[in-house]
């Protein structure tokens, strides 16, 4: 397992744990790869479409697509010259980085944080920009040549063959490339029966026989992809439930992980989250209630940090001996309603720098906008609930792959599930985390309850009816 290098990595010995596998047992012995689904077929069968229809019917957190036109080879200008006179072949193996996709998929495979390079169709050449993607629990994997090579196709979970007939794919291609790769109608015709029907037959047609599931006619094949999900939901419940995972976690524990500092439940504590719950509180007095209870969050968060003797001279000219903080630290807000935290943070720490994560549950997570020295910083990150946990442990592994230390992150929020509470602790148990209540109910569709409804949109006010 190669991990990317930190700068602190040769001086002082310390090893990133750069990007956890996702998941862990519940007996904590045995790490959980995540799921990969391959998914072939010829040039514009549907491959495309039929991983975001997955993607869409899946469910579960953190699913991404990586697409095998990210592993076309670089050409150098005489190749791209060739191309753009037809004269390349695009559709034959040897147009394949096979050893990078490898090395790719293998370390998504194990929850690793991998750059993908990300590829334009009309200059023939990958963009100078990467795409990060962090540790998915579900990978889709999509391309002519998503199962031809050996080493490739032996990791899959499921392999998927998308076989819609040569006049259709030809009709969507003709269409697709006019109107968004940069093509003429000659050109994808000349293209086409020079080198993507031929290659068709020659390269991409055969590995059907190395697919579990066939999809004639791909999308609109409703019957074939109903039986395709099933299948899918059910290896993944046997593989990575993600949800009967954390469940396990949470069996048979009681009370709260030592990591976890509940705020002292007196009357000021829970008369502010009495009116943060109360549904008919309105927006001002939800803002204004809101920041009350995250500042005190934030004090107690303070708490926690290391300070040192400081003595200073008073007005009236005598020294007074007392402290001063000695840990660098800054913020990070997990997007969207942790950014309502940001608010009070900043009011208790002056001019703290603070970064913002966007964590998706159901695609790529958005690159992270992070002070450049975080490393060095002890991290209080932020979000006003956990329910699963899922968020706040994807963050945390954001935070690791970043280099910042495990100890050194404070996590803050204001109300809590104790499943999601054990998750988090679970995979990072030197991770604090500051909470101000917990609820011990989470529902099927995992609210907390009885909760205080959709934080987010009752503080920034982009839903009107206070759920
Ligand atoms: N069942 C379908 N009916 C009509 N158009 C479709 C269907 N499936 C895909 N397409 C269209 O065909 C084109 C190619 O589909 P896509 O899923 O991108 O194929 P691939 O990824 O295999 O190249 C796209 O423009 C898409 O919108
Ligand atoms: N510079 C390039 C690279 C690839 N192609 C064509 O793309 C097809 C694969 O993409 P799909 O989304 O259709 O699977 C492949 O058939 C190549 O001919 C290209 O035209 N130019």
């Amino acid at each position: 397992m190669s991990n990317p290098t930190s700068p602190n990595e040769a001086s002082n010995g310390f090893i990133p744990r750069s990007g956890r596998p996702p998941w862990y047992t519940s007996d904590g012995s045995s790490i959980r790869d995540a799921f990969l689904i391959g998914i072939a077929g010829g040039s514009a069968s549907g491959k495309t479409s039929v991983s975001n229809r997955i993607i869409r019917e899946m469910n579960v957190p953190w699913v991404v697509i990586i697409s095998m036109d990210s592993f076309y080879k670089n050409l150098n200008q005489e190749a791209r010259e060739r191309a753009a006179r037809n004269e390349y072949n695009f559709d034959h193996p040897d147009a394949f980085d096979f050893d990078l996709l490898h090395e790719k998929l293998s370390k998504l495979k194990q929850g690793l944080i991998v750059d993908i390079p990300m590829y334009d169709f009309t200059t023939h050449s990958r963009l100078t920009t990467t795409q990060k993607i962090y540790g998915a629990s579900v990978i889709i994997f999509e391309g002519i040549f998503a199962l031809y090579d050996k080493k490739v196709f032996e990791m899959m979970d499921v392999r998927i063959f998308v076989d819609t007939d040569d006049d259709v794919r030809l009709a969507r291609r003709l269409k697709r490339d006019i109107a968004s790769r940069g093509r003429s109608v000659q050109s994808v015709l000349d293209q086409y029966h020079k080198y993507v029907k031929p290659a068709f037959d020659d390269y991409i047609r055969p590995t059907l026989k190395n697919a579990d599931v066939i999809i004639p006619r791909g999308l609109e094949n409703n019957v074939a992809i109903d039986l395709l999900l099933k299948m899918i939901k059910r290896k993944l419940e046997e593989n990575v439930s993600f949800k009967s995972e954390l469940a396990k976690l949470h069996e048979g524990k009681h009370g709260l992980p030592e990591s976890v500092i509940l705020l002292e439940q007196k009357p000021q504590v829970v008369s502010l989250m009495t009116t943060i719950r109360d549904k008919n509180t309105n927006r001002d007095e939800f803002i204004f209630s809101s920041d009350r209870m995250c500042r005190m969050v934030v004090e107690k968060a303070l708490t926690l940090l290391k300070f040192h003797e400081k003595s200073v001279i008073t007005p009236i000219g005598k020294t007074y001996h007392g402290f001063t903080m000695a840990d660098k630290i800054c913020g990070v807000s997990i997007e969207r309603a942790g950014v309502a935290m940001e608010v009070s943070l900043r009011q208790v720490c002056k001019d703290i720098k603070i970064g913002k994560l966007l964590i998706q549950t159901d695609t790529k997570t958005g690159d992270p906008q992070l002070p450049s020295d975080i490393s060095s910083r002890k991290v209080l990150l932020m979000d006003v609930s956990v329910a699963t946990g899922a968020a706040a442990i994807m963050a945390i592994r954001v935070l690791l792959d970043h280099f910042v230390l495990e100890e050194n992150i404070i996590f803050m929020c204001l109300l809590a599930a104790p499943l999601g509470l054990h998750s988090i602790s679970y995979a990072f148990p030197k991770v604090k985390i500051v909470v101000s209540q917990v609820d011990q109910v989470l529902n099927d569709k995992f609210y907390i309850v009885p909760g205080f409804g959709n934080f987010a949109n009752r503080y920034f006010g982009t839903c009107n009816n206070n759920k």
